[in-house]
């Protein structure tokens, strides 16, 4: 995460802080009838550890697809020190969002087009005691919604269609990266900036190099034979493509 302070239109004098790239497995790819093996399996110590356990949560309205809901997410903050970083691909997020907060997800992210009120929903899931994140599918332009993100933690880019996992990424979603990244380093948002869709050892570099703080990698993970193999390469790539 880089850091800077105040909101857009009030530059900080704080320069950008640099932490490590972040990689958060998304459970969407793994096995539901094992979620606690495969969370282990990037729980471990050492660079196959993931930062975040990045969970999709999909309403079958908001996307056509219907995954896993509070329950699992209670159960799941029961089994796991890694923080959960809850993905809410639903209608109506205003109503809902919160309850994941109190059950104790680390972050909790909405999407822009369902939330009716993302000022008062980001206030309310701190006040729940979760970080706050603003997600945006690929078509939305960012621009329309800089005043609201001053509002949140997190930006979480969509690089593909939300709904699936193993689709192929879209790599236009990148300047919607570089202005977040851009407004983070000059102190005119404070944010950490995260991309969800089709990131993998052929896109991580592209999406480091646009100045994402975390990445959201799904089959890449799963998809590998050693998950914690997977997310130690994956961040090595993207630190790698940060340095040049
Ligand atoms: O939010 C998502 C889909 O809506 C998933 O997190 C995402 O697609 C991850 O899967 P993959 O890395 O396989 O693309």
């Amino acid at each position: 995460m880089r850091e800077g302070s105040g909101g857009v239109g009030a530059p900080s004098t704080l320069g950008p802080v640099v932490h490590e790239p972040m990689i958060a497995p998304s459970i969407l790819s793994a096995d539901f009838a094992s979620l606690g093996t495969e969370i282990d399996a990037i729980a471990g110590p050492g660079d196959g550890r993931a930062d975040w356990v990045h969970v999709d949560v999909m309403d079958g309205h908001f996307v056509p697809n219907l995954t896993i809901g509070l329950p699992v997410v209670e159960s799941l903050r029961k089994r796991t020190d890694l923080p959960l970083d809850c993905h809410l691909m639903i209608e109506d997020p205003d109503r809902w969002a919160p309850g994941y907060a109190e059950v104790g997800a680390h972050n909790v992210t909405v999407h822009v087009e369902a939330a009716r009120d993302p000022v008062m929903l980001a206030k309310n899931l701190r006040a729940a005691g979760a970080k706050a994140g603003l997600s945006i599918k690929p078509n939305t332009p960012l621009e329309d919604h800089l005043d609201t993100l001053r509002h949140y933690d997190t930006l979480l880019v969509m690089s593909v269609e939300p709904g699936f996992g193993g689709q192929a990424f879209i790599p236009e979603v990148l300047d919607k990266v570089r202005t977040a990244r851009r407004l983070v380093d000059t102190g005119h948002l404070t944010l950490l900036v995260e991309i969800d869709g089709g990131i993998n050892s052929d896109t991580i570099e592209q999406a480091a190099e646009a100045g994402v703080d975390c990445f959201v990698a799904g089959s890449a993970v799963y998809g590998a034979d050693d998950p914690a193999r997977a997310v130690a390469a994956l961040r090595d790539q993207a630190r790698a493509a940060r340095a040049r």
